[in-house]
């Protein structure tokens, strides 16, 4: 569940927005579109806490995350969000399934390849697990990104601009896979986009 109250963050006096509320039960997928600049990864980078609000609250599964600490939030981030950035974040020296390994590891799972080979498969990306990720299309490294996002099973999902690089069959492929993640785990899904592909595909929509 997503619930945000008054939000507004400023860069600086030139640049400060503020955005509608947001409210989202559990499994609840958005979209959240508008050109250039309006700030679209402002809006997701205060969900995911990485900035912090001028003004307002965000509730995350009855959580207010504007309240907690570095430390916390670290955590709570951790345990409950999986982020599919525009610009996709990978161990270099590793390869994509060691990548992958690696996330499991770090948030205390056990390692399980048949999952991250189900995941692979199912984004087409199965022959490129030995691969190290700089050996990857733009393409395939913005899968292998969606592959680390919800490795996991976060609770939420939120994604930036997931489909930029893919052509029409990858678009439709991936945002099928992350809608099939969202709901088989119960997760909120979060897109925010200007590829107006997506825009028949989810039910909510807020045009920024
Ligand atoms: N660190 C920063 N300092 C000052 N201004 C910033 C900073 N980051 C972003 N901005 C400005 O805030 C505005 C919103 O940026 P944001 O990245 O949220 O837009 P967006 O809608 O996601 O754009 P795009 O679709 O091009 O990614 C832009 O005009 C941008 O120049």
């Amino acid at each position: 569940m997503i619930q945000t109250t008054g939000l507004s963050y400023a860069y600086d006096a030139q640049a400060e927005f503020r955005f509608p509320d947001i409210h989202l039960a559990d499994a609840e997928n958005l979209v959240i579109l508008g050109e250039s600049g309006i700030g679209k990864t402002t809006l997701l980078h205060l969900l995911a806490g990485l900035l912090v609000a001028k003004t307002g609250k965000v509730l995350i599964n009855n959580t207010d995350i504007t309240q907690l600490g570095a430390r916390e939030l670290d955590h709570f981030r951790g345990n409950n969000m999986g982020f599919v950035f525009q610009k996709p974040y990978f161990v270099k020296s590793l390869s994509l399934i060691d990548n992958l390994l690696l996330l499991q590891y770090l948030a205390g799972r056990k390692s399980d390849q048949t999952k991250i080979k189900q995941v692979l498969d199912r984004l087409g990306i199965k022959d490129k697990e030995r691969k190290k990720t700089y050996q990857l299309s733009q393409g395939e490294q913005q899968r292998a990104s969606i592959a680390m996002a919800i490795i996991n099973d976060p609770k939420i999902i939120l994604a930036d601009e997931p489909t930029s690089s893919l052509d029409d069959k990858n678009c439709l492929n991936v945002t099928t896979l992350l809608k099939s993640q969202a709901s088989a785990t119960g997760a909120n899904l979060v897109v925010i986009t200007h590829d107006q592909r997506l825009k028949t595909q989810f039910e909510n929509q807020l045009q920024l």
